[in-house]
């Protein structure tokens, strides 16, 4: 269990600039998204782009809904997983509201996508982010946008109370 301590003080130090092209670090060693130490998660690895960040991903056998194709379901976490690294750029916390996923496409175990996302909008706490999620040829598989809403520290406190 990550000590909620130690993980507010590595988000303090996340929310600074980071050079572009370089790993961004995962939320916290447990992320479901992008934890390295959670045997369930999907091990999501981010850089910054420019003003937003990309991934390239492949799902695996952990993930499958239909044979051969990956769930919707764990394609929906990492892409929200994926939006949570922009907050290292915005510099505030925030947290999911509103998630919208439109599968173009099946998003096959075993091949990898390059997934892209970004801030569309900034209005008061509400975040609008779009992303994306393209093959190898650049065929566009499917899309995303979210509402995050920034909160405080408190948010994040509850789960251990
Ligand atoms: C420093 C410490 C770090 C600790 C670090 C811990 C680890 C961190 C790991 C992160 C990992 C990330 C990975 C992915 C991110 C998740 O997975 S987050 C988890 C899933 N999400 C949740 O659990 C959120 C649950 N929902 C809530 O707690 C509350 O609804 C919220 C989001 C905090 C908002 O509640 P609220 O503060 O009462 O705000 P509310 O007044 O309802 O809405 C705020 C504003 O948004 C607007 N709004 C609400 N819904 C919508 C909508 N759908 N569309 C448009 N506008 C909307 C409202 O109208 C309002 O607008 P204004 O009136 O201010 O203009």
């Amino acid at each position: 269990m990550t000590d909620l301590k130690s993980m507010l003080a590595t988000w303090a130090e996340k929310f600074r600039p980071h050079a572009e092209g370089v790993d961004l670090p995962p939320h916290h060693e447990q992320c479901l998204g992008c934890g390295p130490d959670n045997p369930h998660g999907h091990h999501l690895q981010v850089r910054r782009y420019g003003d937003g960040v990309v991934a390239e991903h492949t799902f695996d056998n952990r993930h499958v809904g239909a044979p051969g194709i990956a769930h919707g379901g764990a394609v929906a976490t990492v892409i929200d997983d994926l939006y949570g690294f922009l907050l290292y750029l915005v510099g505030a916390p925030a947290v999911t509201r509103q998630l919208t996923v439109d599968y173009r496409a099946p998003v096959m175990i075993g091949t990898p996508y390059r997934m892209e996302a970004g801030v569309t909008n900034q209005e008061g706490r509400k975040l609008f982010l779009a992303a994306s999620l393209t093959d190898r040829d650049g065929f566009l598989v499917a899309t995303s946008t979210a509402v995050f809403v920034t909160v405080g520290v408190d948010h994040f406190t509850r789960g251990t109370q």
